[in-house]
């Protein structure tokens, strides 16, 4: 049997504030949390340190995608802070993947590296106007495979496209699953979508899951139910 995915809870909120009431409701042992761009640029690297003070795997959503030399240093900044998981864009390119790997290497605890393939709100038509005639799930596996091969842990993709970077990638490359939508649930911007009970059949390491837990009425026992779900 597969083992149930860890769910990276999304604080997607303005502020630190805002953020604490559903943070001190959380068990660092049963999920991880996630920090984007909002709640960063409002609430800044220290309450990054307060959360992995409290013990709790962070996940630092930046999506770093600059010149190598640029997203080297930024991953390297974010290793400091002690966080569990640090993504960059793979669209920046083999070199920018190298340079960001590099800057982890000498690092006795580092943290995953992971580079974002497609957005999950992204469509075959966003492609196409961008240039790229091809369908979601074959521009994610070649920016998988090129990810790999650049040696970085692993992608964050579509649950959908799970069982395809599997056999592509093997089952050690990490996946990261943000488009959870609980049946029933508001998709939201989200177009490349799976519940969590689908997506932990699938053997995905880590799900990512903002709205459905915070927007709910109650959002801690949003998560017990999303969790309880998983190993029901
Ligand atoms: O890297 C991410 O976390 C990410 C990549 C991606 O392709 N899609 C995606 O939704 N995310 C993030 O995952 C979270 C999903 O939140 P909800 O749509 O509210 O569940 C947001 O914080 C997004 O920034």
């Amino acid at each position: 049997m597969k083992s149930s995915p860890l769910i990276f809870v999304a604080l997607d909120y303005p502020d630190a504030q805002s953020a604490w009431p559903l943070v001190r409701q959380l068990d660092p042992q049963l999920c991880g949390v996630k920090v984007g761009k909002e709640l960063f640029t409002s609430a800044g690297p220290q309450f990054v340190r307060e959360l992995v003070e409290r013990g709790f795997r962070v996940f630092l959503d930046l999506k770093f995608h600059d010149i190598p030399t640029t997203v080297a240093k930024a991953v390297k900044a974010a290793a400091e802070l002690g966080v569990y998981m640090v993504n960059v864009h793979a669209a920046g390119g083999r070199r920018m993947l190298e340079a960001a790997r590099a800057a982890l290497a000498e690092r006795e605890q580092r943290p995953l590296l992971i580079a974002v393939t497609v957005l999950t709100s992204m469509t075959a038509d966003d492609l196409h106007e961008l240039g790229l005639n091809v369908t979601p799930a074959e521009q994610v596996s070649r920016l998988a495979r090129l990810t790999k091969s650049a040696g970085l842990d692993g992608v964050v993709c579509s649950a959908q496209e799970a069982e395809m970077l599997q056999e592509q990638c093997g089952n050690d490359f990490v996946l990261v699953t943000p488009g959870i939508r609980p049946a029933g649930s508001e998709q939201g911007d989200q177009k490349r979508v799976m519940t969590p009970e689908q997506a932990a059949r699938q053997g995905i390491q880590y799900l990512v899951i903002g709205r459905p837990i915070t927007q709910a009425s109650s959002p801690a026992e949003a998560l017990q139910q999303i969790q309880a779900s998983l190993t029901a």
